[in-house]
């Protein structure tokens, strides 16, 4: 039987109710010690915790009884008053009667095992107490009511159908085949297959939302780009000087812009250099620049000599920054000069003007690049490469051909066996693991 653990569900440090939480079977046992009684499964009980007569605290106790708790096990939860002493002490007991300190994401791992939740929806869980975003909670919240399931399910259902054709014709080598039973079997894949390469498209949105979406600021050195990451994130992460150079690696930071998360870089100004240190800075934020998701442009416009244009694409934002030094034909030469499909902005970093504009910009931008209508197939890196296995695999069938039904069926099972992996159907240890240690202890 698995040993009993406990967690604090609540965060760390003082507060004034901490909830601590116990799954697995001694759940009772310990509450009866503690309070005397069992109360009523999913009642909430108002009592004192009592050890060798002496009151530890006063406490709020829930009692659940597997399988109906979220692990699926007998569960206990003790709503405390927060503070260290009354926790050492509760642990302490707990220690003593022979449970143990759960590991991060025991508690989700156990519900899994039990079959409360599929590996998509134990995912989404994570992503809701990481959620920071709106954004992000809504998708997390679609993903854990079974946004996947839905949906993977429904093409899950057409592999099964498939393979019962195939295998029917491998079952009875020697009946001609019908035209038209072969005819529907590779429509049917390509159809599946189709449906799967366009959710592959569209999953690139999904991870933007739960990672958040990569803007690369690039630009010359002393264009002010690190003026700029400063000023949209509203603090002075990133040292600011006239020396150009000044930045080399690539600083990252979060942040909020309005439903939405973003990862910002402020990278190393590009320029030819003999400087070992400042050359890797350059290719990185080159590299930077090429995923990120968008980039913004930072041009120095009251420099004398023509400012270098290149690297600059369509769909990209340009920065027209230092208007405060700028001559009017200077900054009119430039937007006469840019490639087509920019989207121009000026600012003077150095009086904040502008900058409002740019925020507005790019809220906008954000909102219609991931905006939430539909939910989106992948929101991580596993769920694509799951995706993208079931799509070889149907991709190998199309190419086999009626002349070797039985390999045909293969890759189908294979890219069921992919859908399988999905869920956590085929449990691979690893895979598991490094799932679950990401969460935080308590869930
Ligand atoms: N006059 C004026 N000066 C500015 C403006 N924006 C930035 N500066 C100044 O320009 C200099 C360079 O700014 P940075 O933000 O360090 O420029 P950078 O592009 O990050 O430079 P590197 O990291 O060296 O590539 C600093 O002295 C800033 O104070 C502006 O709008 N007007
Ligand atoms: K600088
Ligand atoms: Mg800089």
């Amino acid at each position: 039987m698995k040993q009993t653990i406990f967690a604090l569900a609540s965060a760390q440090g003082r507060a004034g109710v901490s909830v601590i939480r116990l799954s697995g079977p001694q759940s009772a046992e310990v509450i009866q010690a503690l309070l005397g009684r069992l109360p009523k499964p999913r009642f909430a009980t108002l009592g004192r915790l009592v050890q060798d007569g002496e009151t530890i605290d006063q406490a709020l106790v829930l009692y659940f009884k597997g399988p109906h708790s979220f692990t699926g096990e007998d569960c206990a939860e003790f709503h405390i008053h927060g503070s260290r002493a009354v926790l050492d002490r509760l642990y302490g007991i707990f220690r003593s009667m022979g449970l143990r300190h759960a590991e991060a994401g025991e508690f989700s791992r156990r519900a899994f095992e039990n079959g409360k939740l599929d590996l998509t929806q134990a995912e989404a869980i994570s992503d809701l107490v990481e959620a920071e975003s709106e954004a992000q909670r809504q998708q997390a919240l679609m993903q854990l009511d079974g946004g996947f399931r839905e949906r993977y399910g429904q093409w899950r259902d057409n592999l099964i159908k498939l393979l019962a054709h195939i295998e029917a014709i491998v079952d009875f080598p020697d009946e001609d085949i019908p035209e038209s039973l072969s005819d529907k079997i590779v429509g049917d894949i390509i159809a599946l297959k189709s449906d799967i390469a366009s959710a592959i498209d569209d999953s690139r949105r999904g991870r933007q939302i739960r990672e958040g979406y990569r803007i690369a600021i690039m630009g010359k050195p002393n264009a002010g780009k690190s003026s700029l990451f400063n000023a949209l994130l509203e603090n002075d992460t990133a040292i600011v000087t006239p020396i150009a150079g000044t930045t080399r690696d690539v600083i990252e930071s979060h942040i909020r812009i309005g439903n939405y998360t973003a990862l910002i870089y402020d990278t190393a100004g590009l320029r030819e250099t003999d400087d070992v240190v400042e050359s890797e800075g350059i290719r990185r934020a080159r590299a930077r620049g090429d995923t990120a998701d968008l980039r913004l442009w930072v041009i120095d416009s009251s420099e004398s000599q023509a400012s270098d244009l290149s690297g600059i694409r369509a769909g990209d934002y340009v920065v027209l920054n230092k208007s405060d030094r700028a001559e009017a034909g200077k900054i009119d030469d430039l937007k006469a000069r840019m490639p087509d499909d920019v989207h121009l902005f000026e600012t003077s970093l150095l009086t904040d003007t502008g900058t409002d504009a740019l925020r507005v910009a790019l809220e906008a931008h954000l909102e219609k690049a991931l905006s939430l209508s539909t939910f989106p197939a992948a929101t991580r890196e596993r769920h694509m490469e799951r995706l993208r296995e079931a799509e070889a695999c149907l991709d190998r069938a199309l190419g086999i051909g009626f002349g070797t039904p039985e390999l045909m069926a293969e890759d189908i099972r294979q890219a069921l066996s992919a859908f399988d992996a999905l869920f956590g159907r085929t449990d691979v240890e690893q895979v598991l693991d490094h799932i679950f240690s990401s969460f935080c202890i308590g869930k």
